[in-house]
C-alpha cells in the first residue's frame, strides 16, 4: 500500500486553492508504489496526481527531482511535468508533509516485458542521458559503495537468517567491488531506478517514464546496467540474451556506449544487483510491519549478483564492441 498520509477533502480543498487546475471533481489514494502517498486528482483542469512525500526522500531533494522531471519533459521526454503553484513553486505543504502535483501519464507498466520493450527503455533511457546533460542542479548519488556500506550495517549480522552464507558472500563481493569499481567513466544525471514498474507503454509504445525519486548523477552506463537487471531477466532467473540485446541495441541506436563503458558492464551490473539486493534485504529486516505487504525479494537479485560475477565479457549481456 502506499498511502501513508491520508488527507480529507477539506485539507485538500485549500492546498488545490493554491493552484489554478480547476475544480476537484474526485481523487483517490493510489495502492502501488512503497516509498510515497500518491493520490489521483481529477478536476474540471483535467487528471494529475499528487505526491506527499514520506521519510525516505529528503526534502532538500525536492528541487533536483521535479527540477529535473521539468528539464526533461522540455527536452521532449514523456515524463510528468510539475505544476506550478499560483505562487510560482512547485513544491508546497499538505497533511504536514511537502506535496507536489504532476501531471498524469497514460499508459500501463509492462507486466512482461518483451524485447520489442525492451529496446524501447534502452532508446528512452539514453535519450534521457542526453537531455540531461544540461540540467543545472546535481545530486551525488545516495546509494553507491559508501551508501551500501550503511545498508550492510544494518543487515550483517541477520544476513545469515535470510539465506545461510550470505553474510561471507556479500561481505566478499563488498571487497572485490570495491578494489575494481571504475573512477573514470562518462557521467551525468541518471533515473537509477528505472524498473518496469516505473515505464509505461500503450501497446508497444513507450508513453511515458515516472518516478524520479532515485535520480542521481552517477556513470551513466550504471544506469544501463540497472536496466540489464530490471528488464532482462526471466521469473525463472534466467538472463534472456534476445532481451539483453534489444536493450542494448536500443540504447546504442541513441547514444552508443564507449568501448570501456562496454567493458566496465560486468562490474556495473554486479554492483546494481548488490545495490537493490541491499535495499531489499534492508526492507525485508528493518521494514515496518515485520514480514507484511509489498515486500520486494532480496533473493531474486542474490541471483543476480551470482550471475554477473561469472560473466567473462560484456557479450554475453549482447553487447557489441563500437
Ligand atoms: N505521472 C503519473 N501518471 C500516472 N500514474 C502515475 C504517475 N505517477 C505515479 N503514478 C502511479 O502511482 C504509482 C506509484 O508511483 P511511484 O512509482 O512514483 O511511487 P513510489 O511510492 O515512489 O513507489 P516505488 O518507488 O516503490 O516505485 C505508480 O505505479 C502509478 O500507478
Ligand atoms: N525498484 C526497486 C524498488 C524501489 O524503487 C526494487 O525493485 O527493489
Amino acid at each position: 500500500m502506499a498511502v501513508y498520509t491520508d488527507i480529507t477533502e477539506m485539507e485538500l480543498g485549500a492546498f488545490l486553492r493554491g493552484y489554478a487546475i480547476g475544480d476537484l471533481l474526485s481523487y483517490k489514494g493510489i495502492a502501488e508504489g512503497t516509498e510515497n502517498s500518491n493520490f489521483i486528482l481529477h478536476t474540471s483542469g483535467g487528471s494529475f496526481i499528487l505526491t506527499l512525500y514520506e521519510k525516505r526522500v529528503e526534502k532538500n531533494d525536492l528541487p533536483f527531482f521535479l527540477g529535473l522531471m521539468e528539464h526533461l519533459a522540455r527536452q521532449g521526454i514523456s515524463c510528468p511535468l510539475p505544476v506550478h503553484r499560483r505562487d510560482g513553486e512547485i513544491i508546497g505543504e499538505l497533511a504536514g508533509r511537502p506535496a507536489a502535483i504532476i501531471t498524469f501519464l497514460e499508459g500501463m507498466w509492462p507486466r512482461r516485458p518483451s524485447a520489442a520493450h525492451c529496446r524501447e527503455v534502452g532508446k528512452v533511457l539514453a535519450a534521457m542521458h542526453l537531455a540531461g546533460a544540461d540540467f543545472q542542479l546535481s545530486r551525488p548519488n545516495a546509494l553507491s559503495l559508501p551508501g551500501w556500506h550503511r545498508l550492510w550495517e544494518g543487515c550483517v549480522d541477520r544476513a545469515d537468517e535470510v539465506e545461510p552464507g550470505l553474510r561471507a558472500e556479500v561481505s566478499a563481493d563488498f571487497a572485490s567491488l570495491e578494489a575494481a569499481w571504475p573512477a573514470d567513466l562518462p557521467a551525468g544525471v541518471i533515473h537509477a531506478d528505472l524498473f518496469p514498474d516505473n515505464v509505461f507503454f500503450l501497446g508497444n509504445d513507450l508513453s511515458g517514464v515516472i518516478d524520479f525519486y532515485f535520480a542521481c548523477n552517477d556513470f551513466l552506463a550504471y544506469d544501463v546496467a540497472t536496466c540489464l537487471n530490471a528488464w532482462c531477466f526471466e521469473r525463472d532467473h534466467a538472463f534472456n540474451l534476445t532481451k539483453g540485446t534489444a536493450f542494448l541495441a536500443g540504447y546504442q541506436s541513441v547514444r552508443p556506449l564507449t568501448p570501456t563503458e562496454i567493458e566496465a558492464l560486468p562490474l556495473l551490473c554486479h554492483g546494481s544487483a548488490l545495490r537493490f539486493m541491499l535495499t531489499r534485504l534492508y526492507d525485508w529486516l528493518n521494514g515496518p510491519g515485520g514480514a507484511l505487504v509489498n515486500k520486494r525479494d532480496p533473493l531474486e537479485y542474490v541471483r543476480k549478483m551470482r550471475f554477473h560475477r561469472q560473466i567473462g565479457s560484456a557479450s554475453e549481456y549482447g553487447a557489441v564492441m563500437p
